[in-house]
């Protein structure tokens, strides 16, 4: 019988609350499933009051959760604090440079440090496993790395933030106020300690920015993802979208596009019929295109305590199993540097609301803005008279040059009877 894997988890939140849930129901399991047993030695949080559900009083606790990375009865650190920088980044390091493995559901530290954490874990010959950090209980991090590796991957796109997609969900459905909505996705343990991350497309970013580079086998590149986020997504424009045949999602899209790679985090609109639109409430989807396989989806819950908890405990039973993957599908000093393309390279539909002033000649006025940057128009609403007074118009392109709608953009907004600023939203064909 071998020894157990002895863990230790520093952050015992949301996330490792659930890892600990899911350690003592299927501690049997795991046991048969790994041939080892899974033992938690060691935690460190910040209440040591808090009742979690589960008993901890033989359990080593550490006030500094980086010293948890030094104790000699810990082989593997499981990494639930969150953040870049600071206190979980020094733990990490600390960890791997020990020679312990690390279990980690930090994109944002992977986004931002990933490139050289991977290396120091080769170096010392750990894992450092991260199928938690990017869609949650989705296991793409593996479906990629290993079921699709025979492929060359043409694009890998999906709904990668499960707090947006709950917000846009409930506001669609229930017409309800944003600000109510995000602060229900916090109760149920969704959001980032700080919501903005989700909101303003940052959290979608950092997954994309790792996924990117295991589909890609490039480096982590988050300084090259262009990111929008949904904050100024209004319930007027998830009513046009519903009317004209879309929904509306915050999108994570990684492309091969004139030779390099783009990557791009912003709400987008999608055919009501495509499966991604069917992608609702805080479940995520990644869709992966592969030269042989072609599309592949995945679909899941994309946060909370169970979901996220399920891949930290199946990385566990990796290193159980004796399995190190590289990080990021290649060994980290063969990752290739690929050139990021920009946003403007962009060749697609856009959907466009305006508030107008309602007065002969203003539609004129917008067409002409739009034929001068050659941007064709495929439909265009404008409901209700309210002579004077501000009237929402609202049209969608066919296929255009996004550096050719920005340009009209900018003369559409310097008409004197567009009265705010015009909403573009760009619309996805999968
Ligand atoms: N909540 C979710 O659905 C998901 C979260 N994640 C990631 O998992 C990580 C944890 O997230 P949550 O559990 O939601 O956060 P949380 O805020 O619920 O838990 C964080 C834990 O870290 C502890 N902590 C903070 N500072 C500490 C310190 N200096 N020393 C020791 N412990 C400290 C807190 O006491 C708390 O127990 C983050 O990296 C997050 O991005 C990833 C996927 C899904
Ligand atoms: N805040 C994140 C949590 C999971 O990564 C989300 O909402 O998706
Ligand atoms: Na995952």
């Amino acid at each position: 019988m071998k020894t157990p894997l002895r863990i230790g988890i520093a952050g015992l939140g949301t996330v490792g609350a659930g890892v600990l849930k899911v350690l003592e129901t299927h501690a049997d399991l795991l046991e048969m499933r790994s041939g080892q047993r899974i033992v938690v030695t060691a935690v460190s949080a910040r209440s040591r009051s808090r009742d979690r559900g589960v008993d901890l009083s033989t359990v080593r606790w550490y006030e500094d959760a980086v010293a948890l990375a030094s104790d000699p009865d810990v082989d593997v650190v499981v990494e639930l604090i969150g953040g870049s920088e600071g206190i979980a980044r020094d733990l990490v390091v600390t960890a791997l440079e020990n020679g312990k493995h690390v279990v980690t559901a930090n994109k944002a530290l992977l986004a931002h440090h990933g490139n050289e954490l991977a290396a120091l874990a080769e170096r010392r010959g750990v894992a450092l496993a991260l199928e938690a950090a990017v869609a949650g209980g989705i296991p793409v991090i593996k479906g990629l790395r290993e079921g699709l590796a025979a492929n060359a991957i043409k694009e890998v796109h999906g709904i990668l933030n499960g707090t947006c997609n709950y917000i846009l969900t409930e506001m669609r459905e229930t017409g309800r106020e944003f600000g109510d909505v995000l602060a229900e996705a916090q109760k149920l343990g969704y959001a980032e300690s700080d919501p903005s991350f989700d909101i303003d497309g940052v959290d979608a970013a950092h997954k994309l920015a790792i996924l990117t580079s295991v589909a890609f086998g490039c480096p982590v590149d988050f300084a090259a993802v262009h990111i929008e986020g949904i904050r100024h997504i209004s319930a007027l424009d998830i009513e046009y979208a519903k009317e004209l045949g879309y929904r509306i999602k915050l999108l994570g899209i990684a492309r091969r596009n004139n030779g390099g790679v783009e990557q791009r985090v912003h709400p987008a609109m999608v055919p009501i019929d495509s499966p991604i639109a069917a992608v609702d409430g805080v479940f995520n989807a990644v869709v992966a295109d592969g030269d042989f396989v072609e599309k592949v989806t995945f679909v899941g819950r994309g946060a909370g305590a169970g979901p996220t908890a399920s891949a930290v405990v199946a990385d566990l039973l990796d290193v159980a199993r004796g399995r190190i993957a590289p990080v990021f599908g290649v060994p980290s000093g063969r990752l290739a540097r690929i050139h990021t393309a920009s946003p403007e390279e962009r060749r697609g539909a856009y959907y466009l609301r305006l508030m107008v002033v309602d007065r002969p000649g203003v539609i004129a006025d917008v067409a002409a803005a739009l034929r001068d940057e050659n941007v064709s128009m495929e439909a265009f609403l404008q409901r209700g008279r309210a002579p004077g007074e501000a009237v929402p118009v609202v049209l969608t392109t066919h296929d255009t040059d996004e550096a050719s709608i920005q340009r009209a953009l900018t003369s559409l907004e310097s008409l004197e009877a567009v009265l705010e600023q015009p909403r573009l939203i760009r619309i996805e064909q999968f």
